[in-house]
């Protein structure tokens, strides 16, 4: 059995020819190898190299076997002869796995068939070291560019006898068994063989012709042109590649010709071309086709040295690089620890947290420094890659960040608190005095205790602005944060430690934000409060409110007690009535009804105009808004309780002024410029309020320096600044001297917001009065109600369908509730009873089918304190009389005509002066209410307080008797 292991690449040889001629070709390449006599080459991972001989001939070593047997490998080592081809007609066959062997190479093979070894070792004996090298074909489809696996490799070794015949190439090359050593065996390149027939199986042997290449013309110009391309494609390749380099510097220092054969052979042998390709350069025998096959494969080599350069230069500077940067941290690492400026992460992480809580120590309760410091005995135990280690220093990280025992310095100075409150809020009295009480206290008690405080009030009266009012006030520091909507308990009260992301309660946050354990905290829409998906955050509020609870605040993920009853809660709610009970229970609720439209001017002139104005850049001087032009913004378009609308509009007002100003500007500067084109130069000087200033500065002398007031222009342009033409702004155009120059100053004097120019600012009004009938007609009595943006007037209608006897009945409309129609059921029968009281002999409700409406239909309503007003509507209709004009009511009726009180007296008080109302009827019992309202909410009103539905009927239907 034949079996071989071919080494991986040939190499270049050493074999002197016989007839030694230097070429040109040689002189050429040997111009690019070194002046060495002894080069090593490392292809295929081992190294060979070759050495002079003395008597000419060239000797090859493996220098792997020669360290390791170097006697042994010179006494093996002969001497090369030039074989006569009639000597060798039949040969040993040698199978070539990887490569063919070319003529002047030498390549180390192993042959592993114990039967083919002796037989080479018996030629060599009989001084006869010849056998054919022969590649092996490919299995039919294999792909010559895959690489074989070793096991495939193995079943190549197992072919013998016909079958290996069949797999050889024809042409192959005579090859000089130069050495054996145990199984490996090198073999020198002669002359190329064709196989002709088999000869013998095992070993395999064959019968070979001896090739000769085609004669060629020397001079020939087209092979001289060819081969020189090779050579300088070579040249190129070996300045890149230093593999190469030592390839050719061996090669031509030991080859004296260089024939074109010989440059075609060693150009394909040295490429990286498959084997498939070096077999047809092989296979070759016309010089000049044989030069232009390598002439393609060298070319190609260049191309993949050029992106084997790249490749490595890419690699190179990305290694370095990194090298470098790793090199500077781990010397910057070095000269940190060794200045003592860093110690490694753990320790430096527990001195962080030490220096934190150093400072605090004093006033930190016990049972925290306790946790704390076990928590960084903990954190040294930890290794810093586990998941607990980032746990533990996230915790740590809280809880040395809490402000444990730090207040600010709390102010007790009622006065100064009143010029604070009184600084940002117009009115609001009641929580202004309440909140001076509080100090008031604190003063006395010498600490102020935490209490809730819970505004209410319609949107835009400023619940929350005045939250912040106080904490300026109290010296506090201010903390809001809004529970609208909030359905999660673990904001409030945190996550446990042990879930990924977990993060502390909304409280926990709010100490470490402000830095003192006492700060002013506005939970804001706390009648929004969620539902709750994951426990009920109503409760937890409780806890985190409630004066008994919270001075042991626990909060899940800091794990320990935390003291939040110095901490003033101030709550904000649209509706108190959806506050739960529990937390309503807790808190001091302090009602803020809306304003009516004298606190509105004082609200709108003495703060929302003066921010606004600074907020957009304007000088006081440059604007005048007039009071006529506020009231109407007020009573057309901002009706409601609140200044929010107010506010927005007054922007709008102050933005559009503010592009005018611009605009105006940009146009004195244009048509100064436009003016003097000659030697004057104009400048516009914007200053950061926004007032324009165009000056001309004119180069003749002019005595004096007193600025000359040279005339005013009114000027409005009405395309320039949109605006209509009644609007009226001011350009003052002053003259100056100022060394020597005459400066003149053109100024926007003033932009004017009166009634008449209104709506070019803020557009026509958008609201519609509340009142739709001038004088209420038969059935149409005006009511009074409450709603969360404050109060309002609103009819209650009532018509007949149809009559006939029997068919009395009351068809009900306008999204009413169910207490809602309740009333209008008893208003119903409380009406019945009176008509039947006053004329029993008028049998309208029991014979009329009868419609009570109450708009807007869209508008849900709800509520008893209507009940009044739709008795009245139904014996208006009844009676065929309408009640007295500008007469509105409010008051829950009883079925035997009894008025109980209602809520939202102010707001109601307040829209009934809105649509210009002159009477109101309330339930006595909310007289009171009534008395303790500002008098500039009362003026101009006659209210009547009633306890029975009598007297309301005789205040609507003016009898006499009344
Ligand atoms: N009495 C007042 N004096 C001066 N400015 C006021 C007054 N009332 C309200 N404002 C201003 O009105 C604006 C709206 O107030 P704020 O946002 O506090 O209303 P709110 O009652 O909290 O409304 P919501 O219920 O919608 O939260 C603020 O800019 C505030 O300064």
């Amino acid at each position: 059995m034949l079996k071989l292991i071919a080494s991986s690449r040939i190499h270049p040889t050493v074999l002197r020819p016989a007839h030694d001629s230097a070429s040109p070709l040689l002189r050429v390449l040997a111009s690019l190898g070194g002046g060495l006599s002894r080069r090593s080459t490392n292809v295929g991972g081992r190294h060979f190299f070759c050495s002079d001989s003395s008597d000419g001939s060239d000797q090859v070593v493996d220098a792997g076997v020669k360290a390791a047997d170097d006697s042994q490998s010179k006494a093996s080592a002969i001497v090369p002869t030039y074989p006569r081809p009639e000597d060798y007609l039949t040969v040993l066959a040698l199978p070539l796995i990887h490569r063919p062997l070319f003529p002047g190479f030498y390549m180390p093979i192993y042959v592993k068939d114990a039967k083919l070894l002796a037989a080479l070792q018996e030629s060599r004996e009989r001084q006869a070291p010849y056998a054919g090298a022969f590649l092996l074909k490919d299995e039919p489809e294999a792909d010559p560019s895959v690489v074989s696996s070793t096991d495939t490799e193995k079943s190549v070794y197992d072919l013998k006898g016909k079958e290996l015949f069949n797999r050889l190439h024809e042409v192959g090359t005579l090859a000089q068994i130069s050495s054996i050593h145990g199984d490996q065996v090198i073999l020198i390149g002669h002359r190329r063989l064709r196989i002709t027939e088999m000869v013998t199986e095992d070993p395999l042997t064959v019968k070979v012709d001896h090739l000769k290449d085609k004669a060629y013309n020397k001079d020939d110009d087209i092979i001289k042109a060819t081969s020189f391309e090779v050579i300088s494609t070579l040249r190129d390749v070996l300045k890149t590649s230093s593999l190469w380099r030592d390839h050719v510097q061996t090669y031509t220092k030991h080859i004296g010709d260089f024939t074109y054969p010989r440059l075609a052979d060693f150009g394909a042998a040295i490429s990286g071309a498959n084997k498939l390709q070096c077999q047809q350069v092989l296979e070759e025998l016309d010089v000049y086709k044989r030069l232009k096959l390598t002439l393609e494969l060298v070319k190609k080599e260049m191309e993949i040295s050029k992106i084997q350069e790249s490749i490595a230069k890419a690699i190179e500077e990305k290694i370095s690089g990194e090298q470098r940067r790793y090199l500077l941290n781990e010397q910057l690492k070095a000269i940190k620890k060794e200045l003592g400026l860093e110690t490694d992460d753990k320790t430096a992480l527990t001195g962080k947290f030490r220096e934190r809580i150093e400072p605090k120590r004093e006033k930190c309760p016990p049972h925290i420094l306790q946790v704390i410091d076990e928590e960084l005995a903990k954190l040294q135990l930890l290794e810093a890659s586990s998941s607990e280690f980032s746990v533990t220093r996230n915790y740590l990280d809280w809880l040395t960040a809490l402000p444990w025992g730090e207040y600010s310095d709390e102010n007790f100075d009622v006065t100064r608190a009143q010029n604070i409150l009184d600084e940002d809020h117009y009115g609001l009295t009641d929580v202004k005095e309440r909140i001076l009480e509080f100090i008031a206290v604190g003063k006395l008690r010498g600490i102020s205790q935490g209490k809730i405080i819970c505004l209410s009030g319609p949107p835009g009266v400023g619940k929350t602005s005045i939250g912040r009012s106080i904490a300026r006030a109290l010296n506090r520091k201010f903390f809001r944060f809004s529970v609208g909507g909030l359905a999660d308990v673990a904001e409030i009260k945190g996550h446990r430690r042990t879930y990924i992301g977990a993060m502390p309660g909304k409280m926990v946050q709010c100490l470490k934000n402000v830095g003192t354990a006492n700060p002013l905290v506005l939970i804001d829409e706390i009648d929004k409060l969620g539902r709750g998906h994951a426990g009920d955050p109503a409760s937890a509020l409780l806890e985190l409110l409630d004066p008994e609870q919270n001075a042991n605040f626990l909060d899940h993920y800091l794990d320990v007690p935390i003291d939040l009853s110095k901490v003033l809660f101030v709550c904000t709610a649209n509706v108190v009535e959806m506050i739960p009970n529990p937390l309503l229970d807790r808190m001091e609720v302090v009602a803020i009804a809306g304003y009516i439209t004298d606190e509105k001017m004082h609200i709108a002139r003495d703060y929302l105009e003066k921010t606004t104005r600074e907020a957009c850049g304007i000088k006081p001087e440059q604007v005048e808004v007039t009071d006529a032009a506020l009231l109407a913004l007020i009573e057309n378009y901002c009706r409601e309780a609140g200044v929010r609308n107010l506010q927005k509009h007054i922007e709008k007002i102050y933005r559009k002024i503010a592009l005018q100003l611009v605009r105006q500007g940009e146009m004195i500067e244009a048509t100064d410029s436009a003016q003097s084109m000659e030697p004057t130069k104009d400048k516009v000087d914007s200053d950061e309020l926004g007032q324009n200033t165009v000056r001309k500065e004119n180069s003749e002398l002019v005595e004096g320096s007193n600025p000359e007031k040279v005339g005013k222009t009114c000027d409005v342009d009405k395309e320039q600044t949109n605006l209509s033409s009644d609007q009226s702004q001011c350009i003052e155009v002053v003259k100056e001297s100022v060394d020597g120059k005459e400066i003149e100053t053109k100024t926007i004097e003033k932009v004017l917001v009166d009634k008449s120019n209104l709506a070019d600012f803020v557009g026509k009004p958008v609201f519609h009065a509340e009142r739709i009938y001038d004088q209420t007609p038969v059935g149409v009595v005006m009511g009074l109600a409450w709603t969360a943006m404050g109060g309002s007037t609103l009819y209650i209608e009532t018509t007949i369908i149809e009559e006939g006897e029997g068919k009395g009945a009351l068809n009900l409309t306008g999204q009413l509730g169910d207490v809602m129609k309740e009333s209008a059921q008893i208003a119903h029968t409380v009406a019945r009873a009176i008509l039947m009281e006053r004329e029993p002999k008028n049998l309208f409700f029991a014979n009329s089918k009868l419609h009570l409406h109450v708009p807007a239909g869209a508008t849900p309503k709800d509520g008893p304190s209507a009940g009044c007003t739709m008795t009245t509507s139904l014996l208006s209709l009844a009676m065929k009389k309408p009640v007295k004009k500008d007469l509105a009511m409010t008051g829950e009726v009883t079925l035997t005509g009894k008025i109980l009180p209602i809520g939202g007296v102010k707001e109601k008080s307040i829209a009934a002066r809105r649509s210009e109302v002159k009477t109101i009827i309330f339930p006595s019992a909310n007289r009171r209410d009534f008395d303790e309202l500002a008098p500039n909410v009362k003026e101009g009103l006659d209210v009547h307080f009633v306890d029975d539905y009598m007297q309301i009927f005789y205040l609507a239907f003016g009898d006499e008797q009344s």
